[in-house]
């Protein structure tokens, strides 16, 4: 069941930019297990991707092979046109999954050398270590051991790892899990800059309102392959256009006044009494549904005044939910026919 928000379309906040991070066609499998399947998409320039999917759908082997620290069975990688080597993914900013920070080294010491491992100067490491902690609010634990940090405060570290080199591309894996709200709103908001700044951010997360909120696109991947793609606003534009109806009047007169409009589904809601969702087929070729709308208004304004009526779309869970639902055991083998099908928006299809 859809949630009840009844948003206007959110703006489009892409830069007409260049695709710099090119994932063609991947595959790869750990023996019988089919990991990837195919696997195709695009970062663009000053745009964060959100990858999404469920435990075990591939999100980290994906980006494992993206860094280069796993290698595919088959596919590309391309950045601004050209396949990945050694030189290129220096200029990468990862954040692994596993979290891969020494324990017992200094906070700052260990920045300021891994910062040298992109090739900074001791100078400019020094700097910007200095720069990205206290951004990252871990400026006063610099000469603290890493492992005397809580959780949260390692993962701040780990993201200013990501950071230091000053990334031409960002692949953080999961990078808001076990964060407090606060390192929330900072780590939204350096991925926010960090994209307005013309690099390519692609992060992978459960965390979905966060996806939706921040993400200027998104792929869902499940079992290894991509499902859904495009802009929150294009994958939540859906072939069921529902609208939620509210009338002053008893509910079993207003659903059966809108199902008596020809080729529309209408049904009470649990959770909001009084409330009817409305189910209009879509309108396109064939559909014959245009319109529909102001049919259903009139027979609703018939039984009584009416409260509210307005389009109900999708939130990135519910599609999500959708997408996933009936989900066999993520680590079972696919069938080698693509059966399950992928939901493209109209754009990346035309693309
Ligand atoms: N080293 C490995 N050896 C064998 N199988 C593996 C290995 N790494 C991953 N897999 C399997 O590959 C599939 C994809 O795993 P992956 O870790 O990429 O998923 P994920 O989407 O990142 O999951 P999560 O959200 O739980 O982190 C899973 O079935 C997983 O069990």
């Amino acid at each position: 069941m859809p949630s009840l928000r009844v948003d206007p379309p959110a703006p489009d906040r892409r830069p007409a930019a260049a695709t710099l991070l090119e994932i063609g066609h991947l595959s790869k499998r750990y023996g019988a297990v089919r990991a990837l399947h195919d696997l195709t998409f695009e970062v663009r320039s000053g745009e964060i991707f959100g990858f999404v999917g469920s435990n075990g759908a591939g999100k980290t082997t994906a980006m494992r092979i993206m860094l280069g620290v796993l290698a595919a069975d088959s596919g590309t990688v391309r950045w601004n046109g050209a396949e990945l080597d050694l030189d290129s993914r220096r200029r990468f900013g990862y954040m692994p999954e596993e979290r891969g920070l020494y324990p017992k080294m200094k906070v700052g010491e260990q920045l300021r050398f891994l910062a040298g491992l992109h090739g900074m100067s001791p100078a400019d490491a020094a700097d910007a270590v200095e720069r990205w902690t206290d951004r990252l609010g871990v400026g006063d634990r610099r000469n603290d051991n890493v492992e005397s940090l809580s959780l949260g405060n390692q993962q701040r570290v780990q993201l200013a790892a990501a950071l230091v080199h000053d990334p031409a591309v960002l692949v953080l894996d999961e990078p808001f899990s076990g964060l407090d709200p606060v390192a929330v709103d900072i780590m939204s908001d350096v991925l926010r800059e960090r994209a307005d700044a013309g690099v390519p951010v692609i992060f992978s997360s459960h965390q979905l309102d966060l996806v939706e909120r921040l993400c200027d696109r998104v792929g869902i991947i499940r079992a290894g392959r991509m499902q859904a793609l495009g802009t929150i606003d294009e994958l939540r534009t859906t072939d069921r256009l529902q609208w939620l109806l509210e009338v002053e009047a008893d509910p079993g007169a207003v659903l059966t006044a809108v199902h008596a409009v020809p080729g529309v589904q209408a049904h009470a809601l649990d959770e909001r009494p009084g409330a009817v969702l409305v189910e209009l087929a879509a309108a396109g070729p064939g559909a014959g549904a245009a319109g529909a709308e102001q049919d259903v208004l009139r027979a609703a304004l018939a039984v009584g005044a009416v409260r509210s009526f307005g389009p109900v779309r999708p939130t990135l869970a519910d599609l999500f939910r959708e997408i996933v639902s009936g989900d066999e055991a993520p680590d079972a083998v696919h069938s080698p026919d693509g059966s399950s099908g992928s939901r493209r928006t109209t754009a990346e299809a035309a693309a």
